[in-house]
């Protein structure tokens, strides 16, 4: 198996050199991400230790007043030694404040602009993608990559960075500062790191396993909702509430022992962790208090030490959050990589051939077809369509009509032979060429949010209103448009910009219409219409048609009357091939479909 791009996504059974390849991966990514910001890393990273070497100082200064200042201003009535230790202690102060400012900026900066280029890597990426990658991974995976993903990513380099930074480089700094006051005191906090960091291991293990079991059992919590809530009609005409509801309390059940668990951790480890402070501390009073009492330790040092050994493990927790944020940033990385490593399939060539002058002949020279599941959907497939032809693609579920009408807008390529247009290999032709020259109109016939007149535009950007209502007018749009509640300006996801989906259909036609294509591709919806509307589509569609290819994946036969020949299809291979005058008159399979059709009518 392959850990390329997102295959293995879900799996859990790496091996050692799968891993090892993985977090190369992520670290590539990581790097190519950082290395524009480098100076400015090293900048805020300089900035960081200043700034916590100047905190550092203030315990320092406060034992130098003491030990220093007092004696001489009691001794010589010197004042001087105090007031050094004071102004430094405030500049120390300050320095630390401003310098903490500017690298708090500093790393959001770069943590931000970070975030900003990754999501639009990913979305341009994703939208690169070809047709192919997209069938199979869901759009579900594709929002978590750019919400959860990205947010646990974000929380890492936002909080779980920062504190470590600080964290780590706090308790360097203060286990150097006291040993270099104080051997003696620097040793003992150097045995009490010890049951600290066993405690903090535990903790990093045990919230691990359970954070997983938190996010797993919210995930089962989430989809059981999300499952009923959409399919609430399902539920009601079945009667599932009960069930449905005795599931869900498992599952909230579940979520909520999760939780209880992690914060019993929390509740061991926190508490922990001051006890192991508070134990230190009573430590070195004691120990340094006699030695004050012996004469062998100064008292500003044993207030120093007090003061550094009370702070010293508050980072400690925040370096082992840091562990956990770690990890389901890496895991998130792992993903994000792996979906940036994917390589459209369809890929633009990089010299490209013009399209010569001419009105849409569509050529398959020895085609065979599979998708990447290795199934043969077109075995062997020749058809040559003349300019100008209206195509009738009709035949059984799963003839591979869809599968033609997709070869031919080039969103999937042959496995072997050609799909030509005026002549020239489609593979052969720049996105922009091909995207003008070939039209698919789905049957979904989507709109996007934004006005009806905006919807129309994207079939010739930049068009101008009075093209766009022609282009409406001449597929009868106009008149529904008009009796909308803004007309044009109408904004199709606002209540009364509602429109129906022979409405949607029809606006996908002036979308069409305006683009103006050599091939025009049409997977025709049939089952929402009434007659009236199907028939307002039916003229619609005869004006669309009018000097064009056009591939129509019939699935009503009334639309196959207005066809010029008509391809019937099974398992990937024609059939039958005439103008529908003839099908009918030959007896065959489109004969007897014709028949069963027209019996239905009556
Ligand atoms: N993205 C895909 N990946 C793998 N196999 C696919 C994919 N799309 C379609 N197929 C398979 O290819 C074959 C032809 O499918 P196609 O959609 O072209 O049929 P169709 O004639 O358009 O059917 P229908 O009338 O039901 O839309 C089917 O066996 C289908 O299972």
């Amino acid at each position: 198996m392959s850990v390329y791009g997102v295959q293995g996504e879900d799996r859990t059974d790496y091996t050692k050199a799968e891993s090892k390849a993985i977090r190369a991966r992520s670290r590539k990514l990581l790097g190519t991400l950082l290395r524009p910001h480098l100076w400015r890393v090293v900048v805020t990273m300089v900035l960081v230790v200043v700034a916590v070497a100047a905190n550092i100082a203030g315990p320092m200064l406060i034992a130098y007043g003491i030990d220093t200042g007092l004696p001489s201003i009691m001794e010589r009535a010197d004042w001087m030694p105090l007031w050094v230790a004071t102004i430094a202690y405030i500049v120390a102060a300050v320095l630390a404040g401003v310098l903490m400012y500017f690298y708090t900026v500093g790393i959001a900066r770069i943590s931000q602009t970070v975030l900003f280029d990754l999501r639009r890597r990913l979305f341009a990426h994703a939208q690169r993608l070809s047709l192919e990658f997209h069938e199979s991974y869901t759009s579900g995976r594709i929002i978590a990559r750019q919400t959860s993903d990205l947010e646990a990513i974000r929380d890492l380099l936002d909080e779980g960075l920062n504190e470590l930074v600080r964290g780590v480089l706090f308790m360097a700094f203060t286990g150097v500062a006291m040993t270099v006051l104080d051997p003696l005191s620097g040793l003992i906090i150097g045995i009490a790191l010890i049951p600290a960091i066993i405690l903090t291991r535990w903790f990093q293990v045990r919230s691990t396993l359970l954070f997983r079991e938190t996010r797993t059992t919210s995930a089962r919590m989430i989809v059981h909702f999300v499952e009923t809530m959409t399919g609430i009609r399902a539920v009601k005409a079945f009667r599932k509430e009960p069930a449905n509801q005795r599931e869900f309390d498992e599952r909230v059940d579940d979520y909520r022992d999760a939780n209880y668990r992690t914060i019993n951790i929390f509740g061991i480890y926190e508490p922990g962790i001051m006890a192991i402070g508070a134990v230190t501390i009573a430590t070195l009073v004691l120990v340094g208090g006699l030695r004050v009492a012996e004469g062998s330790l100064q008292i500003g040092v044993l207030l120093a030490i007090a003061l550094y050994a009370r702070n010293f493990f508050q980072p400690i927790q925040g370096i082992g959050m840091f562990f956990n944020g770690y990890q389901s940033a890496s895991a998130a990385l792992e993903k994000i990589s792996g979906m940036l490593e994917e390589e459209p399939t369809v890929r633009e060539p990089g010299a490209p051939k013009a399209l010569p002058e001419s009105r849409g002949q569509i050529d398959f020279d020895a085609v065979e077809f599979s998708y990447s599941s290795g199934k043969v959907v077109l075995p062997d497939f020749d058809l040559h369509i003349p300019s100008g032809q209206t195509i009738a693609l009709v035949g059984t579920t799963g003839a591979g009509k869809s599968t033609l009408a997709k070869l031919v807008s080039r969103f999937y390529d042959p496995t072997e032979g050609s799909v030509k247009l005026d002549g020239v290999d489609l593979r052969e032709l720049s996105n922009d060429d091909l995207r003008r020259a070939v039209v698919m109109v789905t049957q979904e016939a989507y709109l996007f949010s934004g006005t009806v007149a905006d919807n129309i535009a994207l079939g010739k950007p930049g068009a101008s209103d009075e093209e766009i209502e022609a282009a409406a007018r001449a597929v009868g749009a106009h008149e529904f448009i008009m009796a909308l509640p803004d007309g044009y300006g109408t904004d199709v996801n606002k209540r009364g910009g509602r429109v129906s989906a022979g409405q949607r259909q029809l606006l996908s036609f002036a979308r069409a219409f305006l683009a103006d294509p050599r091939v025009l591709i049409l997977d025709e919806a049939t089952a929402s219409l009434d007659i009236p509307s199907e028939r307002l589509v039916q003229e619609g569609l005869t004006t669309l048609l009018d000097d064009r290819t056009a591939i129509i994946i019939a699935h009503r036969l009334s639309t196959v009357a207005i066809a010029d020949r008509v391809l019937v299809m099974e398992h990937g291979r024609i059939i039958e091939d005439g103008s529908p005058a003839e099908l009918i008159a030959a007896g065959g399979k489109f004969a007897s479909l014709h028949r069963a059709w027209r019996e239905s009518l009556v």
